[in-house]
């Protein structure tokens, strides 16, 4: 196999290598993935990124590339809310994408994108659906939270103390009969009417500076517990901001992606990672 090609981008800091593989025929091993993301003896990310055609993939979507999705661990997720915009920033670099507006297929269904003037990307990110409540702790302090299915799970605690002072290096516990498969954490402070602080422990990464799905996550469940389903809201994440517009059945998340880099991957370094 000649050279790997890939590429480096971020959507407010939470960052991904991208792997062009139109045919799909990358042999993505967990091992090789948390190998990529590791920021000493990889390129350093919080997840994989592969850019493959639906149709090789067996993926039945509107769109012609599918989001191929992995967290830095290795494991495979459904959907990532700033993966999506940066796959839609490489798309139109790359000349794949006609005009501004397509479809991206992810493992949690079909994503339309609008990729605006000023850089920033709108996801039609689906349904935000609140499945009840469970609990957190942090370090052994507990904490409440609201459940929610965003194609991926999280659950959101409301905090009163400044969410900056969590200390987040550890997993927190939480209930694993109500997540068997694993949870992200967001960790909010309400500003004022609109405005969110945000901070994430992801599943199969750790603390991230952002995570798209999980401030959907966090404007729907704020929503929800000032009695209504309707809304929109800034949400500041260590990484920048992003917006986010929440009713019934439906969610959309507007922000920055960014492409940072490009490359080959050394193929004795890829083999010896599949190893
Ligand atoms: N950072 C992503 C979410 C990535 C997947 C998540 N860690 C999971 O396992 O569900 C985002 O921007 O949404």
């Amino acid at each position: 196999m000649g050279g790997i090609e890939f590429l480096k981008g971020h959507g407010t800091q939470n960052d991904f290598v991208l792997l062009p593989d139109a045919s799909g025929r990358l042999d993505l091993t967990a091992e090789r993935v948390a190998a990529l993301c590791d920021r000493r003896r990889g390129l350093g990310a919080d997840g994989v990124l592969r850019v493959v055609r639906a149709k090789a993939v067996g993926e039945a979507s509107e769109g012609e590339w599918f989001m191929d999705y992995r967290n830095a661990d290795g494991s495979i997720a459904e959907m990532c809310g700033n993966g999506v915009r940066v796959f839609a920033r490489y798309l139109i670099e790359a000349g794949l994408a006609d005009d501004g507006r397509f479809t991206i297929g992810t493992r949690a269904g079909d994503r339309p994108v609008v990729v605006h003037p000023d850089r920033s990307v709108t996801v039609d990110m689906g349904p935000a659906t609140i499945t009840g409540t469970s609990v957190t702790a942090v370090a052994g302090s507990p904490f409440s939270g609201v459940a929610v299915d965003v194609g991926n799970p999280h659950l959101v605690s409301v905090l009163d103390d400044d969410v900056a002072d969590l200390d987040l290096r550890d997993q927190p516990d939480f209930d694993h009969d109500v997540f068997p498969t694993g949870v992200n954490l967001e960790f909010v402070n309400l500003l004022g009417e609109g405005a969110l602080r945000m901070r994430v422990h992801e599943r199969g990464v750790g603390e991230t500076r952002s995570c798209g799905t999980g401030t959907v996550a966090a404007v729907a469940a704020a929503l929800h517990l000032a009695g209504t389903d309707t809304g929109e809201s800034t949400v500041d994440i260590p990484g920048g901001r992003v917006v986010v517009t929440v009713e019934r059945g439906a969610a959309t998340l507007t922000g920055p992606a960014e492409i940072v880099a490009r490359g080959e991957l050394d193929e004795a370094w890829w083999a010896a990672a599949g190893a």
